[in-house]
């Protein structure tokens, strides 16, 4: 994407700046201000865009987190029956801020609040990925678990004990197939649970 387009007003670079909001041409997306968020967080190839694109709709920018090289995507979505606005952060590891990536994904957590974080993890990787999990739980952040790619994992004769787990964690965890749109209305349901019962 060309980020250097020199003919955008200055008054719109400046709002994009500022609200972290505009697509790298400075547009700023109106449609999403002043709603809810929900972020998708996780690591690297674990299916977190093909997710946002299935709650988003067509209100879609990416834009380069300000004073950064770091695109983060955002979109509208309507979750039981109330707009949110969906934001798909870059892959990362951890919450360390070893990475550019995970310095914009803990900054975005922190200034703009999300109501829920889905932190997406491939199923076939679980014990990689839930110290990720544990992390975001033991700072309180409003984290529900997404099993990903869950078509695989039963093909490796993997099974998951959801339940366990969800008791296990105290958070809500849901099982997804993204790339077959299984799991999605379960994890709609479960977020709008989530959010109205905050
Ligand atoms: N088999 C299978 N593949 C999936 C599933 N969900 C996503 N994928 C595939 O996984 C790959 C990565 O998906 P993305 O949505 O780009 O992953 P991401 O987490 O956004 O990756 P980064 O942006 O690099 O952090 C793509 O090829 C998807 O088609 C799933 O449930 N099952
Ligand atoms: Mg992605």
């Amino acid at each position: 994407m060309d980020c250097c387009n020199n003919k955008v007003p200055w008054y719109k670079k400046l709002a994009g700046v500022l609200f972290g909001i505009g697509n790298c041409h400075g547009e700023v997306n109106q449609n999403t201000h002043g709603l809810e968020k929900i972020a998708l967080i996780g690591s690297p190839n674990v299916g977190k865009s093909v997710i946002f694109n299935r709650l988003t709709g067509a209100y879609v920018t990416v834009s380069n987190y300000p004073g950064t090289t770091v695109e983060v995507s955002r979109g509208k979505g309507i979750i039981g029956g109330a707009q949110y606005e969906i934001i798909d952060t870059p892959g990362m590891y951890s919450l360390m801020c070893i990475t550019e990536e995970e310095k914009v994904t803990k900054d975005l957590l922190f200034r703009e609040k999300p109501k829920a974080l889905l932190h997406v993890i491939d199923a076939k990787n679980i014990n990689r990925m839930l110290p990720l999990t544990i992390q975001m739980i033991e700072a309180g952040s409003p984290v529900i678990l997404v099993l990903n790619i869950m078509d695989e994992a039963e093909r490796m004769g993997l099974t998951i004990d959801v339940e366990g787990l969800q008791k296990e964690l105290g958070i809500p965890v849901i099982s997804t197939i993204a790339a077959l749109n299984k799991g999605i209305d379960e994890l709609k349901e479960r977020v709008d649970e989530y959010v109205k019962s905050a």
